[in-house]
């Protein structure tokens, strides 16, 4: 199936990224605050662009139950994940609406937002713009499984919190996401179904990206070419 060979295919991308520094500095409890609040200002717009994307795919299904899961999911999105947010602001000491009012689309972010708007708007069927969003709640998922297994979150970790939301939260959304996928395989030809892999394998990396944009505080390098 589809999302058995992706998932296999991409672990070692996934195990790259949870041995990167933005993970590992989470996981230690001493990562940069300046990292926390880079990663929070771009996932705040992320997020919220996200939710938009469910509801350009509405337009793109004929079964009720799609269309239920979609608006589900953009619910919980105009919540922004804000319980997982507000575990990062509160381990930095800051408010997060302080922190996010100046968010801003940094170059990895804003490249890994546009992967999945192309496919929503130039591919018709909804397998393709799924299979590059799909990698978001699956890496998280992951990521969190892997944290919890391999580490003893003392109560008063500053982080602990952030690992066990994303442990508790995600299921139903992936699983949802690989059922899309996998249907839409069973009709496609080898050619098509490729796109979907290359989709979901790309965004993987896009996940690597994300976090070390966060790490290393990326920003747009044209001094004073853009606002
Ligand atoms: C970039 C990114 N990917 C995945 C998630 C999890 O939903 C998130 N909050 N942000």
């Amino acid at each position: 199936m589809l999302s058995e060979i992706l998932k296999k295919e991409t672990e070692p991308m996934i195990e790259a990224i949870y041995s990167d520094a933005f993970i590992q500095g989470l996981i230690r409890g001493d990562i940069d605050d300046a990292a926390v609040a880079h990663y929070l200002r771009a996932d705040s717009l992320y997020l919220d662009e996200f939710a938009k994307l469910y509801a350009l795919l509405i337009s793109k299904t004929e079964s009720k139950e799609t269309v239920r899961f979609l608006m589900g999911q953009m619910a919980f999105l105009m919540d922004g994940e804000s319980e997982a947010h507000e575990v990062l602001a509160h381990a930095i000491n800051r408010s997060y609406a302080d922190i996010i009012k100046d968010g801003e689309w940094y170059p990895s972010a804003d490249h890994y937002i546009k992967h999945m708007y192309f496919n929503a708007f130039t591919r018709e069927h909804i397998a393709y713009a799924i299979s590059a969003m799909a990698p978001c709640p699956y890496v998280y998922r992951r990521i969190a499984d892997m944290a919890l297994a391999r580490h003893t979150f003392e109560t008063d970790h500053p982080y602990r919190k952030w690992f066990e939301f994303y442990v508790n939260d995600m299921d139903d959304t992936i699983n949802v996401m690989f059922d899309i996928m996998d249907d839409a395989a069973r009709s496609m030809t080898e050619k098509e179904i490729d796109v979907l892999k290359k989709n979901y394998i790309e965004s993987t990396e896009h996940e690597r990206r994300f976090f070390n944009m966060a790490a290393t505080k990326e920003e747009w390098t044209g001094v004073g070419t853009h606002a």
